[in-house]
């Protein structure tokens, strides 16, 4: 935390009960890309160790969301945020975040798994040598990271082949191990399953439900029955708007709002 930014913010937060829950909290949270407003006035608060599905239609802002997070939009010219945007009471739009330690705390998965074209062993290690670890923890760090992804099992025997020769359900659980490896707070999934066949897609969902243990879990998924199988909280997106927050059990059988009920019955989108 004490890598990330001033102290002196972190001194000021004195967490009531309800904020001790409280990981993430995004308030009047506005995103652009040039005049596009992509991202409209949204205030959403995140809890610990829950899953939060981002549902909604093509477009509507769920990963440009997701992206800013973890600061990723800063790779894009033409993307602007406003707003506030706190993690553990720190804000993480101010200039002083230092982007690599909070890209660290936050770890992020894409919809293609994009292993690197080297080993699984080195796929493991390759962000550690930038986070001060020791070499020699490394091995003990890859074992520990395969386990929690659920990988371990299968590629045990092989650390020192290409992870280039993984199926494509196994490539995404080494990019999740990947990001473990760093020791996240925070897992942001873009659409982790979208590519892969139903029996990897059962496997990633599997193991999105072990990670809430230890992690908090944000996931952008098209799918509403993978929402409704891991999420704990489902948000649903409409042309920029969260029109909704709601526990995801309640949100797919007595959503608050009429665009939501047409969404979840397929009457649009
Ligand atoms: N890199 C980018 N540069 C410019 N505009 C972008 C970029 N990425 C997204 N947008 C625009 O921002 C808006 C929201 O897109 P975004 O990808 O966040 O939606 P989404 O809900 O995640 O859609 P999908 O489900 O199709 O991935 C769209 O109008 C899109 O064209």
């Amino acid at each position: 935390m004490a890598t990330l930014t001033v102290q002196k913010q972190i001194e000021e937060e004195i967490p009531t009960v309800d904020q001790k829950k409280l990981i993430l909290q995004a308030d009047d949270v506005n995103i652009y890309y040039g005049d596009n407003h992509a991202v409209k006035h949204l205030s959403l608060d995140i809890n610990k160790n829950e899953i939060l599905a981002l549902i909604g239609p093509s477009g509507c802002g769920k990963s440009t969301f997701l992206r800013s997070i973890n600061r990723m939009n800063d790779l894009i010219p033409s993307a602007r945020v406003t707003g506030n945007l706190s993690y553990e009471g720190v804000n993480l739009l101010s200039e002083e975040v230092n982007v690599v330690a909070l890209r660290k705390e936050i770890g992020m998965v894409f919809q293609k798994a994009n292993p690197f074209p080297k080993s699984i062993y080195e796929n493991i290690t390759h962000g550690l040598r930038f986070h001060d670890v020791r070499k020699r923890d490394w091995i003990h760090i890859v074992e520990d990271s395969l386990q929690k992804a659920a990988l371990w099992d299968e590629v045990k025997d092989r650390l020192h082949d290409s992870a280039l020769e993984l199926s494509g359900g196994q490539q995404q659980r080494l990019c999740i191990a990947r990001t473990l490896a760093l020791k996240p707070e925070v897992i942001l999934l873009d659409e982790p399953a979208s590519a892969l066949d139903p029996i990897a897609t059962a496997k990633v969902e599997e193991l999105m439900i072990e990670l809430k243990k230890d992690y908090t879990v944000v996931v952008v998924t098209h799918n509403m029955q993978q929402a409704s199988r891991v999420s704990d909280r489902t948000a649903f997106f409409y042309n920029g708007e969260l029109i909704e927050t709601n526990p995801t059990s309640k949100l797919f059988s007595n959503p608050d709002h009429e665009q939501t009920e047409a969404y979840i019955s397929g009457r649009f989108g």
